[in-house]
């Protein structure tokens, strides 16, 4: 496991679908097995579509082109509809593990399957993952600041994802969280988890958003472990 991990699905919106198409074949010998040639594909339409969903909504052409373009996208949709699974497509439970034990430069892309999470670039350095993103206009509540939905669905993976790469298989019970200040939009975030203690099934965990220094989001949360229970992977 590289540094590498699906970076297509972390590109800005105003990037090239040809731009990801390039990097996703470059990385192919670079990710683990679950890299194939479908995933690395999905990934590569995942990121285009991410984008397609920031022109639609923020596009001021003309009217009438509006609807030429609603059409071509109707056009896709049907075309990809033609085949469906039920599901996304999940990443191992075990791809978080791995990029964990390949050391603090290793990198998580989260959300490379799926364009409806904000994709975010983690890394670990032991009991503690570190991530950082771009939040966007999709992404407003108060003008110009991340809706807090969005920080707390944020913290919940970044804490969840932290307890998963330690290899536990557990999920959520309790997430609370402090919106000390508005996190703007259009600037980089970094965030942070770190699991503080472990008793029985339980795995407590706290973390936080940051933007230029000013701690904007804190969280804690109680994941209990579900030991057993047989998946084959997560949603990144
Ligand atoms: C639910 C689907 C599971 C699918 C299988 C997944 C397998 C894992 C695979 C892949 C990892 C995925 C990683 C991604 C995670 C991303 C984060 C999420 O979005 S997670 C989704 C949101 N969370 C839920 O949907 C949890 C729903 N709740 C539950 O399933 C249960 O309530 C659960 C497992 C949390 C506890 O149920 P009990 O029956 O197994 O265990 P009891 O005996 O009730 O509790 C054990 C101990 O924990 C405390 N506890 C449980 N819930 C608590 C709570 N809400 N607040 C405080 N304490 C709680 C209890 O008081 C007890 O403590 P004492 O041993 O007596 O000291």
């Amino acid at each position: 496991m590289t540094a590498s991990v699906n970076e297509a699905a972390n590109r800005a919106p105003s990037q090239s679908q040809s731009e990801d198409q390039s990097q996703s074949e470059n990385q192919s010998s670079s990710t683990g097995t679950w890299a194939t040639e479908r995933t690395q594909a999905t990934t590569a339409l995942v990121a285009a579509t991410r984008s397609l969903m920031h022109a639609a909504a923020t596009t001021d052409l003309p009217v009438d082109d509006l609807a030429t373009a609603r059409r071509a996208i109707e056009s896709v949709t049907a075309e990809l509809s033609a085949r469906a699974r039920d599901r996304v497509l999940r990443i191992p439970f075990d791809l978080p593990a791995q990029v964990r034990a390949a050391g603090p430069e290793a990198e998580w892309n989260t959300y490379a399957l799926n364009p409806f999470g904000i994709p975010v670039r983690v890394t670990f350095d032991d009991e503690t993952s570190r991530g950082s993103f771009v939040p966007g206009a999709l992404h407003e509540g108060p003008p110009d600041s991340l809706h807090g939905g969005w920080s707390a669905h944020l913290m919940d993976c970044m804490l969840g994802g932290l307890v998963q790469a330690t290899g536990a298989r557990a999920v959520t019970a309790t997430l609370e969280l402090s919106y000390r200040h508005r996190v703007p939009l259009d600037s980089e975030v970094s965030m942070e988890a770190t699991i503080t203690r472990r008793d029985g099934r339980k795995i407590f965990a706290e973390g936080w958003i940051e933007h230029d220094g000013v701690r904007c989001v804190e969280a804690t949360a109680l994941f209990i472990r579900v030991d057993g229970i047989s998946v084959d992977g997560v949603a990144s």
